[in-house]
């Protein structure tokens, strides 16, 4: 069998092994990537954030259609199926992944196409699809080979009325009524998806609220805003079976309850893909959620090897995988960052954006702190846009003004997070709630919500 020598093979091309990939190429390191799917651009592009954004996107347009007062100037509300939707919101993904691949040419990265598996811990073999089969010789190895769906056995999923996060997005027909089991960050956001389109949707929760690591005050939000949507929203809720026929699902629960619909989206969890990647013959072994143990320089127990995106488990998200990955392939100690402190960004709709403490956290840890608060609707930019539904939080310590936390619910507050993000991030007094009344803002902006907080929360000081 030939073999070809590397200075770097990373496995996987999504955001984390894309981005270990082009750092590596930047410091002039010979460079393969190694991807079992037929394009580039990862679970990310294909299946997870980049779809389901996209959707997200195509849905508020059609909702900004159907509940704008303007707009019935020109006609009635209109519901559009869910494929015409789909259809029209996934021509992102062509987009995407002609631009990656041009990210690989242009950087002189090889690309394989086929399955990794490793033969030591410098060798792999590359399995096409054809079953032909190359072995690739490495000094290092980046693994950034994502996540899949996890799969309880007793759930048939090989049934046409049961999906998950990836086979959601070749649904056929628009079901009436659709039951989603799971309101982790995927069931949120497509109850949001799902509800926006018309549909009626039971969104099963087995926790006491939605998205516990949020703020109190934000998860409260958006149980109420799904609700208002019209999605059922049930907690505390844990499946016993689920009975798919032709006639519908029945979604049994351990209360007793059966819920019935015309088809069951699964969003509970995933699962590392580490299955068949050889781990046992580098001395390596997964966890039960197929998860590999790294470092803080994301090394795994073998030296030359790492791992990097959701393969490593949490945050599984594409945000930290790009800094993941850029971060394995550095080879100066001084450019690795371990990526423990994200922000969180939420496609519900409304959207949710958070970074630093909650409350919760604070009001446990005997942390003191003050509340600064902005309602969307008092802003001028709210009102024009008619997206007054929102709040920014700016949580803050009272003696030295520090940020400590700030929430955000509703338009844009995924960007907006951003702003407050870049002060807290400042040093020792840089960092301080008074920059936001020291500083003059665009106006009318909903980044004005962070002046109307601040004040909000330094007049509470005073005692006004
Ligand atoms: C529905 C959904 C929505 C999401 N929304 C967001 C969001 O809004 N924001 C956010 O930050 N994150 C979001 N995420 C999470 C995000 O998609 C993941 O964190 C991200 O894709 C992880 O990147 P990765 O590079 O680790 O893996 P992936 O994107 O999963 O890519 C891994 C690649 O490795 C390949 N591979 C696997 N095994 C092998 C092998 N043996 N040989 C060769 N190739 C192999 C796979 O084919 C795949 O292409 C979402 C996820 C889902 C499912
Ligand atoms: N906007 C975003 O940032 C965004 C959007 C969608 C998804 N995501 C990411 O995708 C990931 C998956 O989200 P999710 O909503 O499916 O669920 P989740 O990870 O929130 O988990 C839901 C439940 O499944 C359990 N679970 C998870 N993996 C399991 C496994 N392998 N075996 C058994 N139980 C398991 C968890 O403990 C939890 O009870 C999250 O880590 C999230 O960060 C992010």
């Amino acid at each position: 069998m030939p073999k070809t020598g590397f200075d770097l093979v990373v496995i996987g091309s999504g955001p984390a092994g894309e981005s270990a990939a082009l750092n590596a190429a930047k410091q002039q390191k010979k460079v393969a990537v190694i991807e079992v799917n037929t394009q580039v651009g990862g679970a990310c592009t294909h299946k997870g954030t980049i779809p389901s954004k996209a959707l997200r996107h195509t849905v508020k347009q059609l909702m900004r259609f159907n509940n704008g007062t303007l707009f019935r100037e020109i006609g009635h509300s209109r519901q559009i199926p869910y494929p015409t939707v789909l259809k029209h919101a996934i021509s992102v993904v062509e987009q995407q992944v002609d631009m990656r691949s041009k990210f690989y040419g242009r950087n002189n990265i090889a690309v394989y196409k086929g399955r990794a598996k490793f033969i030591n811990d410098h060798n792999l073999s590359v399995t096409r699809a054809d079953g032909s089969v190359e072995e690739l010789h490495s000094q290092e190895f980046v693994i950034a080979t994502g996540s899949r769906p996890y799969h309880p056995p007793d759930v048939p999923f090989e049934h046409s009325r049961v999906y998950d996060s990836d086979t959601i997005l070749s649904l056929e027909h628009t079901p009436r009524k659709l039951i989603i089991y799971g309101a982790g960050v995927i069931g949120c956001e497509y109850a949001s998806i799902f509800s926006g389109l018309g549909i009626k949707v039971e969104l099963i929760n087995s926790f006491e609220n939605l998205l516990a690591f949020l703020d109190d005050e934000i998860s409260v939000a958006l149980d109420y805003h799904l609700r208002e949507s019209g999605v059922m929203v049930r907690h505390r809720e844990v499946y016993e079976r689920v009975e798919a026929n032709q006639e519908g699902i029945s979604l049994h629960l351990q209360s007793g309850k059966i819920i019935r619909g015309d088809a069951l989206l699964w969003c509970n969890g995933r699962s590392g893909n580490t299955q068949n990647l050889g781990l046992e013959n580098i001395g390596l072994s997964s966890d039960g959620r197929g998860q590999i143990k790294v470092n803080q320089r994301y090394q795994t127990d073998v030296p030359n090897i790492y791992a990097v995106g959701d393969v490593i488990g949490s945050p599984s998200l594409a945000s930290a995988a790009y800094d993941q990955g850029r971060a394995a392939a550095s080879s100066n100690d001084k450019d690795v960052r371990f990526v423990d402190d994200v922000p969180t960004g939420i496609y519900t709709i409304p959207e949710i954006s958070s970074v630093g403490r909650t409350e919760r956290e604070l009001t446990d840890n005997k942390i003191p702190f003050e509340v600064g608060r902005a309602f969307f609707k008092d802003t001028a930019r709210g009102q024009i846009s008619g997206e007054g539904t929102g709040m920014l939080k700016i949580l803050f310590c009272p003696s030295t003004l520090r940020i400590l936390g700030i929430h955000c619910f509703g338009a844009e507050a995924t960007e907006i997070i951003h702003i407050g993000q870049a002060i807290m991030k400042q040093p020792d007094t840089a960092n301080t709630i008074r920059y936001f009344v020291e500083t003059t803002f665009n106006y009318p902006t909903m980044a004005e919500a962070y002046r109307i907080a601040a004040l909000n929360g330094l007049n509470r000081l005073s005692g006004y």
